[in-house]
Order: C-alpha cells, then structure tokens, then sequence
C-alpha cells in the first residue's frame, strides 16, 4: 500500500518536472515574443496593420496538425488563441469596439477572435463600432450580421452601406440564451427584457413557459441583465455568463426556439488581409430597376462557377421599392477568376461596393 509519505514524495517529484516543462513553455513563449516584436517592426516600416488573420489561421492549422491529436485540440486552439493574442498585442496595442456593455454576445465573439490582450471598447450601438473603426478611435470592430434564426442584423447592413471600412474576418457564435432574474423562481417573472433578436430566438419558450407576461426590448443582453439586477419582477434573456456578471439566478438555460442556433459576426477594420485558399469575399451591389436586373448581374459568377454564400437585399431608405443588395462569395478579390468575376459584375450594376474579403471562418458546435 502506497502511504501518504511515500505519496507526497511522489507527487513532488512530478510536480518539480511540471515546474521544469513550465519554465521551458515560459522561455519559448518570450523567445516567439521577440520574434513576434521583429515582425511588428518590419510591417510598421511597412504600413502594415499587425493583425493578419490569414497567418493566424495557419499558425492554428500547424499546430493542430503538429499535435496528432494527443492534447485536447480545443484547448490547444484556446491556448494559441491566447499565445497569437499576447504577440500580436506587443506589436501594437490594440483597440476593439463591440456592442456593449461586457457579457454581451457581441463581447463573446470579440474575445474569440481577438483573444484577451487587446483593449476591448463597449459602444452601446452597433453603428458606433463602425464609426470608431472608420476615424480611427479603434483598431478593429466586430458587429453581429446575421443569426441562423432571425436572419440579418439590419444596423449592421446599413453600417456597411455608410461607413468607409473593409471587413477583414468573420466568427460564427453558438447562441445559447438563459433566463434569469434575482430569485432565480419563474412565479416571481412580471416582464422580460432583453435584446430585440434574442427575444425573437426565444418567442415560443416564452409563449409556452410566460404565457401573457410582456416582454420588452432593450440595447443589449447584458442591458438586459443589469436592469433585472435591479427590478425583482423582471427577467433577462441573455448569456448564461451574465448572470454571475450581474449578481442573477438562472431560472432555465437552453431556451433558444432551434437548435445550433449560431450568430455570425463580422470583424470589422481598415484593410484585408491577403489569401488562405478559404475565403470569403463581401459586396455591396446597387441594381437599375429593370426585370433581371438582379439575374444578369450575377450571372458572371454563375458563369465562373463562384458560389455565393449569401444575398440579402435592403431597402434604399429615401427611393421606396429599390433595393441594396449585399452578396457573400466564397473566394478572395485577389483570385482571378473572382477578380475577373466581380469586375464584370460591376459592369453590370449601378454600383459596387468591395466590403472585403477575408478568412472564411468556422461555424462551431456549441
Ligand atoms: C507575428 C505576426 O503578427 C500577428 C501575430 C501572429 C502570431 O502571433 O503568430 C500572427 C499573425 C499576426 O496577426 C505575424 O504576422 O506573423
């Protein structure tokens, strides 16, 4: 039998080698700091934005397959999520708006892509996030565009019409909504708030658990969550992570309408990055209102066999009855086959606008 001595001694010994393996990590982690310096230095001499989501990917991808599956692969991704985060933060630090305040899904997506280091920035409006990053208050952005149920976030599409910014990544966000109030009890719930789209991904848990209580639209989830912090007879639909943030119970979790309910963000900055072999292209198009417009002014992708991802169209706000139209293809501009592709496009239209294009990301399980 193993006694407690001989237990404790054993136990030390591991640990010292877990100690020694640490120091090792540590050292390696600030020898790839000063190399993460040194390419700071060659693209500010340059003009180049530090982040490059492009070689984020491959970093991610290498290591992944250097790993041959013996650590956990998530918690590989997160620590080098972290790692890259760190480095490309000493570069130049940096600033990234989202819809606020903190504990919102918006503030989720953030630190996915971007990882802790950066200086996160709540704006309480998703068209503040697009005029940070278009004057410069901020590095990067990162907007909701659309949900998997509700569709698209129609603040967003008119951000992309109106401000000068490139979209240079994408993050595809499980959503998964609790409720929660201060007792915790569903009997003591008189009205629930929350934002305007999570109140939709939820309407028939509502109508079948709340039957009659009125629910109310407010800026954000977390808003949500501070004022039922507040108010004993309010509830708040948000992140289950919200309810510790804001002092709440969990009343139910999991109480989104579908399953894989996902929201796809969009990340906003100044330039693109360059080409994976995995991208994403996004275009404003303006048509002439004539029959086939639309028809004969995507058949140069058709043509080219480019697949479209999405088109959503949207009202032009002061001539009632014509249409925007916002088209996601797979393919990066620097492709020639899309170069050729969207020059014939814009041919074809009134106007077009190039959104970006970027790395395409990857819709994952919650
Ligand atoms: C170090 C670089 O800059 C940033 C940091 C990266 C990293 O830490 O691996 C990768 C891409 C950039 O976002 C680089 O471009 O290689």
């Amino acid at each position: 039998m193993t006694t407690e001595t001989d237990l404790s001694k054993r136990l030390r010994e591991l640990r010292a080698r877990i100690d020694a393996v640490d120091g090792e990590i540590v050292r390696l982690l600030k020898e790839r700091l000063d190399v993460a310096l040194e390419i700071g230095r060659a693209k500010a001499e340059a003009g180049q934005d530090p982040l490059d989501p492009a070689r984020e990917q491959e970093v991610i991808r290498n290591i992944l397959s250097r790993n041959g599956g013996a650590f956990p692969a998530e918690s590989l991704k997160a620590v080098f999520t972290e790692i890259i985060s760190a480095c490309r933060n000493a570069q130049r630090p940096e600033r990234v708006g989202y819809l606020g305040p903190e504990g919102t899904f918006s503030h989720l997506a953030a630190t996915r892509f971007f990882g802790h280091a950066p200086e996160l920035l709540p704006v309480p409006e998703i068209t503040e996030v697009f005029d940070g990053v278009a004057r410069g208050r901020m590095d990067h952005g990162v907007v909701p565009i659309e949900n998997s149920v509700e569709g698209s976030v129609a603040q967003t599409l008119d951000g992309l019409v109106e401000f000068d910014v490139k979209v240079c990544g994408e993050v595809f966000l499980p959503v998964s909504h609790a409720l929660m109030n201060r007792s915790g009890r569903l009997e003591d719930i008189r009205r629930v708030l929350s934002h305007a789209q999570s109140l939709a991904q939820c309407r028939m848990w509502l109508r079948r658990n709340l039957p009659g209580i009125p629910v109310e639209a407010v800026g954000s989830t977390a808003q949500a969550a501070a004022r039922a912090a507040e108010d004993p007879g309010a509830a708040a639909i948000a992140a289950p992570a919200a309810a510790e943030r804001f002092g709440l119970r969990i009343v139910a979790e999991g109480i989104e309408d579908y399953a894989g309910n996902t929201t796809r963000f969009l990340v906003l900055g100044r330039n693109c990055p360059g080409p994976t072999g995995n991208d994403k292209t996004s275009l404003l198009l303006s048509l002439e209102n004539r029959p086939g417009a639309l028809y004969r002014t995507l058949k140069p992708l058709a043509d080219r066999s480019i697949n479209l991802t999405k088109i959503q169209s949207r009202p032009v706000k002061n001539e009632p009855w014509r249409y925007l139209f916002f088209v996601d293809l797979a393919g990066h501009l620097s492709d020639p086959d899309i170069r050729d592709g969207v020059a014939a496009v814009e041919e074809g239209c009134a106007s077009l606008k190039w959104l970006g294009s970027y790395p395409a990301g990857e819709p994952l399980a919650a």
